[in-house]
């Protein structure tokens, strides 16, 4: 099957900055992808790179099976696109935006503009000014914009930017739509942490301009760290029956031992016996789990 994106050996260099280093990445048909990188990481440059508006130091792209070059337009009608705040025509209204953005890509008739509006909640706004608009509408409008021409792919670059929380659900419930029932694949940047571990169905990690790490959304549990936490009013006492024990008992909070042995978080009750049996029970025994944001700062900081 031909990848929707494929990028190889992806560099961008500004002077001595290195914004991009030969990331590569093959995105699939149907798939949520989600980058996901702290400020500067390198998520705009890739992404204008996959849409032919940076070129690259080296590398090369093929969206949907055509290669991209800056001013090749061969695959430009199947996908559309929202990269930072969307700049509109400050005069005119939503709708006068949305019916001029269609007349460009040659698409006809009001009733799909009305319809776009009122798929990305912007209705009551149909007759403001863009100019005009909070950052959260701007951002439906460029949404709007993306969707008119009912494109097989969506690049999104930190789609929720700016939105409330009620917004950002809009979001996550508008992309997860178009991608089960209109068969959209997305390729979206994102630093709502819990919304990516929500919507996306892969995340790919880039940090200083490298993709460190991709992994399944399905596998995300499998994929981070899960600790058996104790606490106890002696916790030296503790720590010294469970080392005798033969588990690996780590400080980390105050008056907290984390387990990271497969026995203490499958057999939490064991750890309880040891401890009890050491005249120390547990005043605290829960299993825990990296949340994707901690899986993050781990591996960004590894
Ligand atoms: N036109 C440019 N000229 C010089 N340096 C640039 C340019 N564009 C980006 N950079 C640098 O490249 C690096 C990556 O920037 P980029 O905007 O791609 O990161 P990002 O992950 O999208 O960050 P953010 O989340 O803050 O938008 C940064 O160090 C940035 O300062």
């Amino acid at each position: 099957m031909t990848p929707v994106i494929d990028a190889r050996g992806l560099t961008k260099r500004y002077g001595d900055v290195t914004a991009v280093d030969g990331l590569s990445l093959r995105i699939n048909a149907g798939e949520i992808y989600a980058l996901l990188g702290l400020n500067g990481a390198g998520k705009t440059t890739t992404i204008r790179m996959l849409l032919g508006m940076v070129r690259p130091s080296s590398g090369s792209v093929a969206v949907l099976g055509s290669v991209v070059r800056p001013g090749a337009h061969d695959a430009w009608s199947r996908v559309g696109y929202l990269v930072e705040t969307p700049a509109a025509y400050p005069e005119l209204t939503v709708r006068e935006n949305l019916t001029v953005a269609a007349r460009l890509r040659g698409l006809r008739g009001r009733g799909h503009v009305d319809e776009v509006v009122e798929r990305v909640n912007l209705t009551t706004y149909a007759t403001q000014r863009a100019g005009t608009l909070s950052l959260g509408n701007a951002q439906r409008l460029g949404l709007a914009k993306a969707l008119l021409h009912e494109p097989e792919l969506l690049i999104l670059d930190e789609p929720a930017n700016g939105l409330d929380p009620a917004g950002v659900a809009e979001i996550r419930s508008l992309v997860r739509e178009l991608s089960c029932e209109h068969g959209v694949s997305v390729l979206l940047s994102s630093h709502i942490l819990t919304e990516v571990a929500r919507l996306a169905t892969r995340i790919g990690v880039i940090h200083r301009g490298r993709l460190v790490r991709e992994l399944d959304a399905g596998n995300l549990a499998a994929q981070t760290r899960r600790r058996l936490t104790v606490s106890a009013r002696d916790l030296v006492a503790a720590e010294r029956a469970l080392l005798a024990a033969g588990f690996s008992p780590v400080r980390t909070e105050p008056g907290t031992l984390d387990l990271t042995d497969d026995r203490a978080i499958d057999q939490p009750d064991g750890v309880a016996v040891v401890l009890v049996g050491a005249g120390c029970a547990p005043t605290r025994l829960v299993v825990e789990q990296d949340d994707l944001e901690t899986f993050f700062l781990r591996v960004v900081e590894s």
